[in-house]
């Protein structure tokens, strides 16, 4: 079954078009003058913007400032902030702030008004949190330390153990309590996304201190080293919801890519059998629609407390839960400074399957090409 199963998915895949949250989604090129350069400057120590009165985070500032090219690299922290509002800017018209600004509203409106059943979940208590493994080698923060509780079934998708059990079960309860509470006061709430219909987006009901330091401090850290070139070291926003299966939620989830650079997928549990993830290698927007490769193809049963993490734009999607509830906490994690790079840029063979395999067939051709006209002119040589 899992054969035509998986060409059956293969040769039609859907692309998510699910949109970000309050993320800086570039809608439109820099113009020339306002342009970053195309690799950072990682000797720079960028600037502090915390205490500045600005219309984007602050932190967003110092990532990009490593992107400045070298004349306004070294120029005043004013004209720094003068040319990186310009950028960041463009890709914030009118529409966009708009949105946001009715998006807060809703957050604000569903914070004043929801109570936290697990108080605890709100604020980062790491040892409460993780799965001592998993704190140490954080801790130790190298490739190593990482690498020594992974597993690497396919390349590219990592696992490991990560939660406590306690925290999957606080979390589960916590999603069941905004679910009773939404039927309760029948208030709509917007779902994780257009392909889930089941489960919550955590910040909108006030998680997002926790997820940020989630993100920032245990996800970054890893995907510093394990996923460099998708912009992994500047991760700087997230999207992150629990997603809900069963007979009487939604089963299973199509074949997509996420609209993330590297997304952490944790399962919470509960009993339940089936809901493997399947995977079909990593494409590029131009490229998502290509074949599979044999060596591409990998399942994946979720355990829970254990994490999968991957690159956004490794397709994959969720074969049918077929008994029990499933639940898992996932994020998806962005980087504003490389989707802005992204822009720029024609060849992704540092991590699109199809970009490497075009430019493999190229070299190839290359070199069956020189060595035609070396034998060629060997041949005159002899004659
Ligand atoms: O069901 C899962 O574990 C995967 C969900 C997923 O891929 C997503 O929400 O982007
Ligand atoms: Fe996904």
């Amino acid at each position: 079954m899992d054969g035509a199963f998986d060409r059956r998915r293969d040769q039609a895949p859907v692309i998510s078009s699910r949109n970000g949250n309050g993320v800086l989604v570039p809608t439109a090129m820099a113009s020339t003058q306002s342009r970053l350069s195309l690799s950072p400057n990682t000797e720079h120590k960028p600037d502090s913007y915390e205490d500045l009165p600005l219309e984007f985070d602050p932190l967003l500032f110092s990532c990009l400032e490593r992107y400045l090219p070298p004349s306004v690299l070294t120029s005043s922290r004013d004209s720094k902030v003068e040319f990186m509002r310009d950028i960041l800017l463009k890709y914030s018209p009118e529409g966009e702030r708009v949105r946001a600004q009715k998006h807060r509203e809703y957050r604000e409106k569903i914070i004043a008004h929801y109570q936290p059943l697990h108080k605890e979940l709100y604020s980062m208590h790491a040892t409460d949190f993780f799965d001592s493994s998993f704190l140490k080698a954080i801790h130790e923060n190298t490739e190593e330390s990482f690498r020594s509780i992974m597993s690497e079934p396919a390349p590219g998708i990592f696992t490991f153990k990560m939660l406590r059990p306690e925290f999957c079960d606080w979390l589960l309860k916590e999603v069941e309590n905004i679910d009773k509470w939404v039927i309760e006061t029948q208030c709509k709430i917007m779902r994780p996304n257009t392909m889930n219909r089941y489960g919550a987006v955590l910040g909108d009901f006030g998680m997002d201190t926790m997820l940020d330091k989630l993100m920032e401090d245990f996800v970054r850290p890893i995907s510093k080293v394990l996923f460099s070139e998708v912009g992994g070291s500047t991760l700087d926003s997230h999207h992150s919801f629990v997603v809900q299966y069963g007979i009487a939620k939604d089963v299973e989830l199509g074949f997509h890519v996420d609209d993330s650079e590297v997304t952490l997928n944790v399962c919470l549990g509960e009993a339940f059998s089936g809901g493997e993830l399947f995977f079909r290698g990593v494409r590029c927007e131009k490229h998502v629609n290509t074949e599979t490769q044999p060596e591409e193809i990998l399942d994946y049963s979720h355990v829970p407390q254990h994490a999968i993490l991957h690159r956004g734009r490794h397709r994959h999607g969720a074969r049918a839960t077929t008994t029990g509830n499933r639940s898992n906490l996932i994020l998806w994690c962005r980087s504003s400074v490389f989707r802005e790079l992204k822009k720029y840029q024609k060849d992704f063979s540092s991590w699109c399957g199809e970009c490497q395999r075009e430019k493999k067939e190229r070299q190839q051709l290359s070199i069956a090409a020189t060595k035609e006209e070396l034998l060629k002119k060997d041949g005159e040589s002899v004659s």
